[in-house]
């Protein structure tokens, strides 16, 4: 097995993430998980501070910096954390702290120091799409999230809310509503659109 990947959909009220360095890539991976839930628990840790980061540690009450090296306490009541300094023996020493303490860690360019790696998202409301290439090219996954944010439209979502809706008001059984929700969400069955993938196949070059 090459790919052991599981992906896991978090709930983010109840996390509260630890980020180590504040300069470029804190500012990136700030603004990654703000963009899923603005109102994620946050703590920075940083001996300098990006400016633009600076402005969002200012405006948002959820997140709170400490322009400081890191300490160890600062991994206390923390679910995540994640690794951003410019020092290889820092990120090194944060994530064994962190180990010990069973904090799951994500190293922004360092794989092997990883337990998890950020997806690259696909947002259709209640629809969220994780994309992964188990490290071999995040800019493919970058590719991957553009492409499919542009071919779902954004009105699925409201296909889900009338799915949501057929569904709690079913009063068949288990098996009935099964059999229902499959005849009613036929019309985006792969099989009804035979072109979809070979356009896809054209479109990445695959033989
Ligand atoms: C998905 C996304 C999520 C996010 O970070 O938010 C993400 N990287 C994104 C973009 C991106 N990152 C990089 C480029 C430059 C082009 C390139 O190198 O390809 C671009 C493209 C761009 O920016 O356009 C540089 C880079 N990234 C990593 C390395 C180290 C290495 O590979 O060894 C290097 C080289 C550093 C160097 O050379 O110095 C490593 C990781 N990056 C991952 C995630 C994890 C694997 C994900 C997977 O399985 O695919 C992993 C393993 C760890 C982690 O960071 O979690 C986000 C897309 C957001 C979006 O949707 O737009
Ligand atoms: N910028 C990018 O897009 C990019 C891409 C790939 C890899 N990287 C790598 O990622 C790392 C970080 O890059 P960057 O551009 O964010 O660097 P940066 O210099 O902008 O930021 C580094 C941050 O780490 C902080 N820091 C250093 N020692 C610390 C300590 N002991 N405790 C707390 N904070 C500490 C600094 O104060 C600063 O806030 C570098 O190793 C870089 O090579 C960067």
């Amino acid at each position: 097995m090459t790919n052991t990947l599981f992906p896991v959909f978090l709930k983010t009220d109840t996390a509260h993430f630890l980020i180590v360095g504040a300069g470029n890539v804190g500012l990136e991976k700030t603004e990654t998980l703000l963009r899923q839930n603005p109102t994620i628990r946050i703590t920075i840790i940083g001996i300098q501070i990006h400016l633009r980061l600076k402005q969002i540690v200012d405006s948002y009450a959820n997140i709170t910096f400490f322009e400081r090296p890191f300490e160890e306490n600062d991994l206390a009541e923390k679910d995540f954390v994640i690794i951003a300094t410019d020092s290889a023996e820092v990120n090194l020493n944060v994530r064994n702290l962190a180990k010990g303490r069973g904090i799951k860690v994500n190293a922004a360019d360092q794989p092997d120091l990883c337990d998890f790696y950020l997806g690259s998202i696909v947002n259709k409301g209640n629809l969220k799409i994780a994309i992964s290439t188990n490290g071999k090219s995040p800019v493919l996954a970058k590719r991957m999230r553009e492409y499919f944010t542009a071919i779902i439209p954004d009105t699925i979502d409201e296909n889900l809310a009338v799915l949501h809706q057929f569904r709690s008001n079913h009063k068949g059984d288990l098996q009935q509503k099964l059999k229902d929700l499959n005849t009613i969400t036929a019309a985006f069955s792969v099989q009804k659109k035979p072109g979809f993938w070979n356009k896809f196949r054209r479109l990445f070059a695959i033989n």
